[in-house]
């Protein structure tokens, strides 16, 4: 049991019965009848065993009659993270996925983020997929909106409201040939970040934060990556993008970045590779990018779904848990067709398996391992942030 905190506040919810979770030495932990206790914030107040009822009802002052008693089919664990996810992209999930990366950018999404001009259009897109994900017991996102700040200012007010925890970032690109109305100029893409920024964070919403967001290499010019690099240090925000998804993309970011000597250091060179960072996919990364990851901090975000869909790669996830990456799951959606952390678990294990086909001696992950990538993995963006079932908000 937790020492009792004097400044804790009032008691609003107690719960008895089984908690399963993950701790950084046990991938999953299974405390049965238990009890915890949630404050009038949110926030995780005590986790007991279910006989010290009476102790715990005198030190937190709640009455023993008011617990809910679980079930005993039912459980408690905590929200899951998804750590890359498009709301922007969420109208056309599930539909074409008939084309591989660049061509699907070009063809379907740039196409349909234009639209998020209309902010009629972004209310609808964007409260249905926070209530979706909500419904699939995401807690917590990592959103990319689209180029638009109104819009993207938008979905972090809904987020706010559905109360679920997010960083939102509004997307950064200066280079788009192939939908040349759906790009912003480097001055446009640096100002509108400035006031997206300001003006999230004045809204003080408590569980909604901006992220610095540069789409990918190949959408913005060195300048941009630079100045963002510069945007994420001054405010000490998060940083999210694209990295190593498929074969053609890092053959394009090697002719864009001759002088890089990998995808990973046209980054690292713009200082987006920090412990606050998160990048999607790394399917192709070498050992080499994986320990500049290690040695950054920045993390990794594993979309299965969407690297099967769009035919991108395969994740070695256990040769990323070797170089002692942080590594959290996404559902990448609409790369991804499903929304639900649930399914980018199965993906994750199913992954894991035809690397084992493949090769025997790959040690296959257990479902164990990958529910805690799914929860306590995910929440590892965060620096020095490594509690799961302690005090933290739930
Ligand atoms: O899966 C992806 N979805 C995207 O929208 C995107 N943009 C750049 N790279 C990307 N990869
Ligand atoms: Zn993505």
């Amino acid at each position: 049991m937790e020492t009792p905190d004097k400044s804790s506040t009032a008691i609003a919810f107690v719960y008895r019965g089984t908690l399963v979770h993950s701790t950084p030495k046990e991938a999953l932990q299974i405390l049965e009848d238990a009890l915890l206790g949630v404050d009038s914030e949110g926030k995780i107040a005590f986790i007991g065993e279910g006989n010290e009822s009476q102790k715990l009802s005198e030190v937190f002052r709640f009455s023993p009659s008011a617990v809910t008693q679980l079930d005993q089919h039912e459980f408690l664990m905590p929200g899951m993270i998804d750590t890359h996810i498009h709301a922007s992209q969420y109208s056309y999930a599930g539909t074409a996925l008939d084309m591989p990366l660049l061509q699907w950018l070009s063809n379907y999404t740039f196409p349909v983020e234009s639209q998020f001009k209309d902010l009629e259009f972004a209310n609808k897109v964007y409260t249905q997929v926070v209530k979706r994900t909500l419904r699939n017991g995401t807690t917590t996102a990592c959103y990319f909106a689209t180029i638009h700040t109104d819009a993207s200012l938008l979905l972090g007010q809904i987020t706010n409201d559905f109360g679920q925890r997010a960083l939102v970032g509004k997307v950064c690109m200066d280079r788009n040939d192939a939908v040349q109305h759906y790009r912003e100029t480097s001055q446009e893409s640096q100002d509108e970040t400035n006031r997206f920024i300001k003006e999230l964070l004045n809204k003080k919403y408590p569980l909604v934060k901006p992220v610095v967001t540069p789409r990918f290499a190949p959408s913005c010019t060195e300048a941009l990556l630079v100045q963002l690099g510069a945007t994420a240090k001054n405010n000490n925000l998060h940083i999210q993008s694209h990295i190593s998804e498929n074969l053609e993309e890092i053959k394009l970011v090697k002719e864009l970045f001759p002088k890089s000597e990998s995808y990973s250091d046209v980054y690292h060179k713009c200082n987006l590779l920090t412990d606050k960072t998160v990048m999607a996919h790394g399917c192709h990364l070498s050992d080499k990018e994986l320990a500049l990851f290690r040695e950054t901090g920045a993390a990794l975000s594993h979309c299965p779904n969407s690297n099967f869909s769009l035919c991108s790669g395969l994740l070695n996830v256990r040769n990323v848990l070797n170089h002692k990456v942080k590594l959290g799951l996404g559902t990448d959606v609409a790369g991804g067709y499903s929304s639900s952390m649930l399914d980018a678990v199965r993906r994750t294990l199913d992954g894991s398996k035809v690397l084992t086909i493949q090769d025997r001696e790959h040690k296959t992950l257990t479902f164990e391992e990958v529910f805690r990538l799914a929860t306590l993995g995910g929440s590892q963006g965060e620096p020095k942030h490594e509690k799961s079932f302690s005090k933290s908000t739930i």
